[in-house]
């Protein structure tokens, strides 16, 4: 049984990353650090000891160039103070079998990063994006979301019907093409979905998806499903009393369960 020894990332921006750091302590993990990306420039901190990864929300760079566009390309070119390139030791936390989650602008770095949803295994090899919302507008409200069972998703699979809370301006899922976007299907990269209330079935309806990704895309994984990306906030869903309709009685799978399937799949290993 593997240690969980998680690290979330901060800096440039991010603004969720003690709602993260608590809510995989709360998921059980052994170890939570979290840590600026300047860190692991300075070599004060570096990702080999670490098999849980989190890239929380936020505002990188205030989304100028869009949404973790400046900060995509940091982690593809940026260096440590000794002249090791920092992918390289995102690249083995990865090939060592570590687990990877991001969250809002956590995904869409992600997605930008190439990480997701990494077709064919083209890691670092960008397929998507993640544009404006069809209402021009930010988004910030409580969404229902289903897990695809079909996924080969650590994170998710267990899951089945979500209630969690969006707050973005860009989460419209693009594909580079429709055959793309095909395969991403087919292969069942598509871990999240945003689902219409009534019929409890994915939706492209606004309000209930809130930013006109197809299908009601919300989250993706990769082809391993150690990877996870997803628009909705997990950590932000820590106790019932976060849900709108608590007084109301109503009860609804904690966003932790999200973060504690990254934790129950490497304490398997
Ligand atoms: N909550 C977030 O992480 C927001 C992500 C990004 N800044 C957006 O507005 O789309």
């Amino acid at each position: 049984m593997a240690l969980v020894k998680a690290l979330v990332i901060t800096g440039y921006g991010t603004n969720c990353e003690k709602e993260s750091a608590y809510a995989v302590r709360q998921a059980g993990a052994d170890e939570v650090n979290v840590a600026y990306f300047s860190d692991l420039v300075s070599g004060r901190i570096r990702l080999d000891p670490f098999n849980y990864l989190i890239f929380p929300g936020g505002f990188l760079d205030g989304d100028d160039l869009g949404a973790a566009q400046a900060a995509a390309l940091r982690w593809r070119y940026a260096k440590t103070s000794e002249g090791e390139p920092i992918v390289s030791q995102l690249e083995r936390l990865f090939a060592s079998g570590g687990v990877i989650l991001g969250i809002c602008n956590g995904f869409q770095l992600l997605v930008k990063l190439g990480l997701l949803p990494a077709t064919d295994g083209a890691y670092f090899e960008r397929q998507a994006s993640l544009g404006n919302n069809d209402s021009a507008r930010f988004e910030d409200r409580w969404v229902q979301l289903k897990a695809n069972p079909a996924s080969p998703c650590v994170f998710t699979k267990d899951l089945g019907v979500l209630a969690l809370p969006i707050r973005h301006g860009e989460g419209k899922m693009v594909f580079q093409d429709a055959e793309l976007m095909g395969k991403v299907v087919r292969e069942n990269l598509v871990a999240l979905q945003y689902v219409h209330p009534e019929t409890g079935e994915p939706t492209e309806e606004y309000p209930f998806n809130p930013n006109g990704s197809p299908l009601g895309i919300a989250g993706l994984t990769d082809p391993s499903g150690r990877i996870l990306g997803l628009m909705p906030h997990p950590e932000a869903f820590n106790h019932p009393t976060n849900h709108p309709g608590w007084t109301r009685g109503e009860h609804a799978e904690l966003g932790i369960s999200v973060l504690a399937g990254g934790v129950r799949y490497l304490k398997a290993q």
